[in-house]
């Protein structure tokens, strides 16, 4: 125990000389007439951690905007923090500059210990994020994704349907619709089953990662040397939840893959983001994977789930409150559906290009309530200068979309949920394009963009043809209040919330049966 709490001292009194250090450093660094960025004023040892909230950030963040600009610069306990303002701004530093700022800042629990860095999204660049981004951007390629059109359109048709047998379960459905199209491009699970064991033990891997990656959670992200503590002194946990960890990830991203393999193996596998790249491996080489292959495309499936899975719920979710609080939307939505595809049939991915109210609610629902409000930080990996500023390596660069989202420039409010903002028949100068921002920049811009956006658009479009969305009615008919908070986390979504949701027509309840009837049970990809 003496051992145990002379070791925590050792390590606390290390720590500060590390913040005083780095402290000392910064303002070597700074004092040879480049400044820091502005920022709020710094503190001595904890610089702005007491400034930034521990939830939801990007408001305070969007504050700072106004305050200081389009770049702010803000510290806590020593690690530099700088906030893009513009989306000018970030292509010039993430995009132009993209040899220094598309590395990822590296997380000791769930990347090192847990073994998340082998992961795109927390990959750091070199050869192994290289190999896996490229195979996911071949293979969900504009026109690699057409091959799973049939399944979304199966797949989305089943979640229309469980609003009509279920609608109070719109939030819970929605979130394995956006699991199942995951797992059914990744792995060719067939669209009935892929809700059993793999969705849900994904489900629970997503929540334990989750949790181990907010700010603070575990010492060991602020102190990395603890990882160094043998693991037999008591009280220290941090290498057995570690491993623990490891060991449910890995198992989560093996299981459907190890199932593709076997697919393969007796002839049954069918078309899949995985199956396609172990067979785009054998008819190259004339052999199965080798250990270096196996662990690249094992990991670069195993990204889809969490990278692809809840962004597109969070999207939807907002888009579904949205379209309770502003009825108006879904009249003219559902005017165009009408106009375009009559009332025979649901909308398909074809039918796209003719729906401009549509494409422009979908570009609305990305901006009103962007699922990743900071996107997903990065880390400068060298000193860097903008005009007279200087950037510390080290630096976490944050791309405010939140703020980038928030302009008044269409003349319409913000806050207001209004795909006009977006049409040049409405106003003079069209909102900045979501597209722009959304889904990421430079390099490490959202591979899975083509395939998520298919998505948006047959989750937006058959909502808007099939059912109604309104505010619950209290007993004596008057509309209950609805204004449910966001999530704080890397992806924010709406907390629990209640809408009413009915079957536009008879008619259109029989067209979302007629086609769901007709999906093969065996479908997949
Ligand atoms: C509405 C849907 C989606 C949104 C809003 C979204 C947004 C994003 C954003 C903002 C990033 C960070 C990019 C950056 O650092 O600049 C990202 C990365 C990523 N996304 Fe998506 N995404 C969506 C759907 C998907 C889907 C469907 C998949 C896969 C099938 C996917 C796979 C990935 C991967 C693997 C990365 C990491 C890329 C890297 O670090 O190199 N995403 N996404």
């Amino acid at each position: 125990m003496v051992t145990f709490v002379l070791g925590i001292l050792a390590f606390a009194t290390a720590f500060i000389l590390l913040l005083l250090w780095k402290a000392k450093f910064q303002m070597k660094a700074t004092s040879k007439g480049f400044p820091l960025p502005p920022g709020p004023r710094r503190r001595l040892f904890v610089g702005n951690l007491l400034d930034i909230p521990r939830q939801k950030a990007w408001h305070r963040f969007a504050e700072w905007k106004q305050q200081f600009g389009d770049m702010v610069y803000v510290e806590a306990l020593g690690n530099g923090i700088l906030l893009l303002n513009t989306v000018e701004l970030v292509n010039e530093m993430l995009q132009k500059r993209w040899s220094i700022y598309s590395d990822r800042p590296t997380f000791v629990m769930v990347g090192e210990l847990m073994g998340l860095d082998n992961s795109i999204p927390m990959l750091q660049l070199g050869p192994m994020w290289q190999r896996q981004r490229k195979i996911a951007h071949s293979h969900l390629s504009p026109d690699a994704v057409k091959k799973y059109y049939s399944v979304q359109e199966d797949i989305i048709s089943l979640y229309l349907n469980s609003l009509i047998e279920n609608p109070e379960n719109f939030d819970s459905e929605l979130r394995l619709t956006a699991g199942r199209v995951i797992m059914s491009v990744t792995y060719g699970l067939p669209v009935h089953t892929s809700d059993d064991v793999y969705i849900s033990e994904a489900e629970d891997v997503m929540k334990m990662i989750g949790m181990a990656i907010v700010p603070g959670a575990f010492l060991v992200d602020l102190i990395p040397k603890l990882k160094f503590l043998p693991s037999w002194l008591p009280f220290h946990k941090i290498q057995k939840i570690g491993s623990d960890g490891r060991n449910r990830i890995y198992t989560m991203i093996s299981r459907p893959y190890e199932h593709v393999k076997r697919e393969l193996a007796n002839g049954t596998a069918l078309p899949s983001f995985t199956s396609d790249c172990l067979r785009d491996y054998f008819d190259m080489h004339g052999s199965d994977v080798d250990a270096d292959t196996d662990h690249i495309i094992r990991w670069a499936a195993g990204a889809m789930y969490g990278a692809g899975g809840e962004s597109t719920y969070a999207t939807i979710l907002s888009f579904i409150l949205a379209m309770a609080l502003y009825p108006e939307v879904q009249v003219k939505a559902r005017e165009e559906i009408d106009h375009v595809i009559g009332f025979d049939r649901l909308p398909s991915i074809s039918d796209r290009s003719g729906m401009p109210y549509i494409n422009a609610t979908i570009k609305e629902a990305l901006r009103w309530k962007p699922a990743l409000p900071l996107s997903i930080p990065r880390r400068a990996n060298q000193p860097d200068y903008y005009g007279e500023y200087y950037l510390p390596r080290g630096t976490i660069v944050m791309p405010n979309v939140w703020a980038i989202s928030h302009d008044d420039k269409s003349g319409i409010p913000s806050h207001r949920f209004a795909p006009e903002r977006f049409l040049t028949s409405h106003v003079k100068e069209t909102a900045t394009d979501p597209y722009s921002y959304a889904f990421g920049f430079g390099r490490r811009i959202c591979p899975g963009k083509y395939l998520g956006d298919n998505n948006l658009f047959l989750l937006v479009s058959g909502l808007m043809a099939t059912v109604e969305i309104s505010k619950k009615r209290d007993a004596t008919g008057k509309e209950m209040p609805l204004d449910p908070s966001f999530t704080p986390g890397l992806v924010s979504h709406p907390e629990p919330f209640n809408v009413q949701i009915m079957p536009r027509s008879t008619r259109a309840l029989a067209v979302v049966r007629e086609r769901v009837a007709r999906i093969n049970p065996g479908s997949g990809m």
